[in-house]
C-alpha cells in the first residue's frame, strides 16, 4: 500500500495500456494531459458506493433491452384478429400492442429472454436507485458540495417512476389496462387541469385509441432522453466533485484517499457491469415475469381481480386503498379527497421532502462548510430516525396497496387490514422515529466504549483476590480511525447578545423555531472517551492478541489533495 501528498510527478504511475492511447490522442487533438490525469484519478472504496453503480449498469442493459424491443413492438391500438402460435388465445380480438407483445414472447428469438430481462432490469434499476438514495441520505453524502446531484437523482427518481409506469402500460394486456384505468382515474380527479390532462393523455374519452402511441413516445424517446443526459450530468458532477469518503485513518474533508481509476476502478466497474449483466440474464431465464398471455387483452369491461402494479408503484397503489371515501362540493363541483390526497400527498411529501431534505437541514444546522467524509448514520440520530419514519411511512402505504392479497393470504377481513394501516401510516412513523434514536444513541454509546475500554480479547485473566476479569484491548487502528471519524453537528449560537438582541437570522417567530430545533438536532451529545490507564496495561500484558482484535480495512492504494 502507498499513501502520499498529493503531487506526484505525472508520469510516475500511467500504465502501458494509458500513455499509449494518450500520446495518440495528444498529437492529433492534445487531449493526451486530460486523459492521463484522469485516469489517475483516486476513488475511494466502500461496499456501499456499489449500489449507484447497480443503477447505472440496469440503466445500460434497460436501454439495450428495450431499443430490441423496439425492433418489433407495435405501439397501436388497432384491432386485429390473433392468429399466432399461442392457442388459448386463437381468435380473440386484441390491439396491436398486444399482438406484438405476443409476437415477441412467442415467436422472435430470443424475444421473451430480453422482454424477461427489460422487465427485471426496470425493477433492478428502481430498487439500485431507492438503495442507494438511502445511502447517499443516511450518511449525510447530499451536503455541500452534492446538493445538485442529489436534486438531479430526485429528478431520476421521479422520470424512473414515470418510465416504469409507460413501460408496464404499453403491451395493453388486461394488467396494463388496470394501472392505465388507475392512472386516468387519479389524472382526472385533479381540480381544474384534470379533464384536460386526461384528454391529453387518452387522446379523448377512456381508453380511446391514442393512450398506447402517446406512452410510447414517452417510454422510448422522451424520458429516456432526459434520463440519459441527467445520468451524465450525474456522473460528470460526481467526477468532478470527486466521490465522498467514508470516515477512516488519512481521510479528511480536505483529501481523497483510494485506488486510481485506471486500472483498478475501471477493472471493477466492468465485473461489476458484467455481474448485474449475469444476474439479470439468469433472472430473465429462469424467473417468469409478467406473462401477459396469461391475462388476456384489455377491455375496460372487465376487471382483472388481484391485480398488482410494480412494486415501486405500490405506495401509490396503498395510499388510494386506505384512504377513507372523502369528497368535498364546491361551487357544485365534487372534490374527490379520496383520490386527490392519495395522489398528491404521497408523492408531494416523499418527493417535496427529499428534494429540501439538504436546504432545510443546511438552514437548520447553519452548516455552510465542505463535507467529503460521511456520517455514519449514528452519528446524526434526527437524521436517521426522519428517514426511517419515512421509509416506515412508504412502507405501510406499499404494504396496505395489496391489502387485498394480505386479507386473503392471513384470513383477515378486508375491512380490519384496512382500518390497521389508516393507523399504522401515522402510529408507525412516529414509533419508528422514537425507536431509531434510542438505536443511534445506543450505538452512539458503544462507539464511546470501544474507545474508552477498547474490545473485548477473549482471554480472560483471574485477579489475585479470585475475581474473573475479560481482558480488553485497544480496537485495530483503522476501526478506531473509523470510529473516531465523527464529525460533531453544527449548531447556530444561541441567546442574545449583550444588548438582548438575538443573532441575525434568529429573530422573530420562525428565527426563534430555527433557533430551537438548531440546537435539538444536534441529538444528546455523548463524547467519545479517551482510552483508560487500566485496559492500556491489560493490552500491554497480550501483546500477542492485539492483532486479532482489528479488520483491516485492506490497501487504500493513493491519497489525493481535492
Ligand atoms: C430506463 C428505464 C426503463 C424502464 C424502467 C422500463 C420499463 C419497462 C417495463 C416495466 C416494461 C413492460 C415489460 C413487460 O411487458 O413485461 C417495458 C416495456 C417496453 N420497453 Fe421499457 N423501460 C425503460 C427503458 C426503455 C427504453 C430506453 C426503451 C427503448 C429504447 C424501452 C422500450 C420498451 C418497449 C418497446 C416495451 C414494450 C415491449 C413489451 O412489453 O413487449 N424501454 N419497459
Ligand atoms: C438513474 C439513477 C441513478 C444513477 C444511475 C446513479 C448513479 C450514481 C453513481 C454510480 C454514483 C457514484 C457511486 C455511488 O455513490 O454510489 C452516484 C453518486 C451520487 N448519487 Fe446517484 N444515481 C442515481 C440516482 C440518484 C438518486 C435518486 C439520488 C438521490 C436522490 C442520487 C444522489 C447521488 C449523490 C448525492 C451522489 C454523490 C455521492 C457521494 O459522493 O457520496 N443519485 N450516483
Amino acid at each position: 500500500m502507498s499513501t502520499e501528498g498529493g503531487h506526484r510527478p505525472e508520469t510516475a504511475e500511467i500504465p502501458k495500456a494509458v500513455s499509449g492511447p494518450s500520446s495518440y490522442l495528444d498529437q492529433r487533438i492534445g487531449a493526451g494531459n486530460f486523459i492521463r490525469r484522469n485516469m489517475r484519478k483516486v476513488f475511494p472504496d466502500h461496499w456501499s458506493f456499489l449500489l449507484g453503480e447497480i443503477a447505472l449498469y440496469s440503466f445500460i442493459i434497460l436501454l439495450l433491452t428495450g431499443t430490441f424491443l423496439t425492433l418489433w413492438f407495435k405501439p397501436s391500438m388497432g384491432h386485429v384478429i390473433y392468429d399466432g402460435p399461442y392457442e388459448p388465445l386463437r381468435g380473440v380480438m386484441m390491439s396491436e400492442a398486444y399482438a406484438s407483445s405476443l409476437h415477441i414472447s412467442f415467436e422472435v428469438r430470443g424475444g421473451l429472454l430480453i422482454r424477461q430481462i427489460h422487465h427485471w432490469a426496470a425493477l433492478l434499476f428502481i430498487a439500485g436507485m431507492m438503495a442507494h438514495m438511502l445511502r447517499v441520505f443516511f450518511t449525510g453524502a447530499y451536503r455541500k458540495p452534492r446538493e445538485l446531484n442529489w436534486i438531479i437523482g430526485i429528478l431520476l427518481f421521479t422520470l424512473a417512476l414515470a418510465e416504469g409506469l409507460t413501460g408496464y402500460s404499453l403491451p395493453d394486456d388486461l394488467l396494463s389496462g388496470a394501472g392505465l384505468r388507475i392512472t386516468q382515474g387519479v389524472a382526472i380527479s385533479l381540480p381544474l387541469v384534470g379533464t384536460y390532462i386526461s384528454f391529453f393523455l387518452f387522446g379523448g374519452e377512456y381508453p380511446g385509441e391514442d393512450v398506447i402511441s402517446r406512452f410510447y413516445t414517452l417510454h422510448v424517446l422522451l424520458i429516456p432522453a432526459i434520463l440519459v443526459a441527467l445520468v451524465t450530468a450525474h456522473m460528470v458532477l460526481m467526477w468532478v466533485q470527486k466521490h465522498s469518503q467514508q470516515p477512516g485513518k488519512g481521510r479528511t474533508n480536505m483529501n481523497v484517499v483510494g485506488g486510481p481509476f485506471f486500472p483498478s476502478f475501471a477493472l471493477k466497474a466492468g465485473s461489476y457491469f458484467l455481474f448485474t449483466f449475469g444476474i439479470l440474464a439468469a433472472l430473465g431465464t429462469f424467473a417468469q415475469i409478467n406473462p401477459i398471455w396469461l391475462f388476456g387483452p384489455y377491455t375496460p369491461a372487465d376487471i382483472s381481480a388481484g391485480s398488482q402494479p410494480d412494486f415501486y408503484m405500490g405506495f401509490l397503489e396503498g395510499s388510494l386503498r386506505i384512504m377513507p371515501a372523502w369528497e368535498i362540493n364546491v361551487l357544485g363541483y365534487t372534490l374527490p379527497m379520496s383520490v386527490i390526497i392519495p395522489a398528491l400527498l404521497p408523492l408531494g411529501i416523499v418527493m417535496t421532502g427529499l428534494a429540501l431534505y439538504p436546504f432545510i437541514e443546511q438552514w437548520v444546522t447553519g452548516d455552510r462548510s465542505e463535507h467529503h467524509v460521511v456520517d455514519r448514520p449514528r452519528n446524526n440520530p434526527h437524521r436517521t430516525s426522519i428517514g426511517m419514519s419515512a421509509i416506515t411511512f412508504y412502507g405501510v402505504l406499499w404494504l396496505l396497496g395489496a391489502n387485498d392479497e394480505l386479507a386473503a393470504t392471513f384470513h383477515i377481513s378486508l375491512f380490519t387490514i384496512t382500518r390497521f394501516g389508516q393507523i399504522a401510516v401515522i402510529v408507525g412513523p412516529i414509533l419508528a422515529y422514537i425507536i431509531t434514536y434510542r438505536m443511534c444513541l445506543g450505538l452512539q454509546r458503544k462507539d464511546a466504549e470501544v474507545i474508552g475500554h477498547g474490545v473485548e480479547s477473549g482471554v480472560i485473566k483471574r485477579l489475585p483476590h479470585g475475581e474473573f476479569i475479560e481482558v480488553h484491548v485497544p480496537p485495530a487502528e483503522d476501526i478506531e480511525a473509523h470510529v473516531r471519524g465523527k464529525t460533531p453537528i453544527p449548531a447556530l449560537p444561541g441567546g442574545a447578545d449583550g444588548k438582548g438582541i438575538p443573532p441575525k437570522g434568529m429573530r422573530g417567530p420562525l428565527g426563534r423555531l430555527r433557533g430551537r430545533m438548531s440546537r435539538a438536532y444536534g441529538g444528546e451529545k455523548i463524547p467519545l472517551e479517551q482510552p483508560h490507564g487500566d485496559d492500556h496495561g491489560a493490552h500491554a500484558e497480550i501483546g500477542e492478541h492485539e492483532e486479532h482484535a482489528g479488520i483491516g480495512a485492506g490497501g487504500e492504494g493513493r491519497t489525493l489533495d481535492r
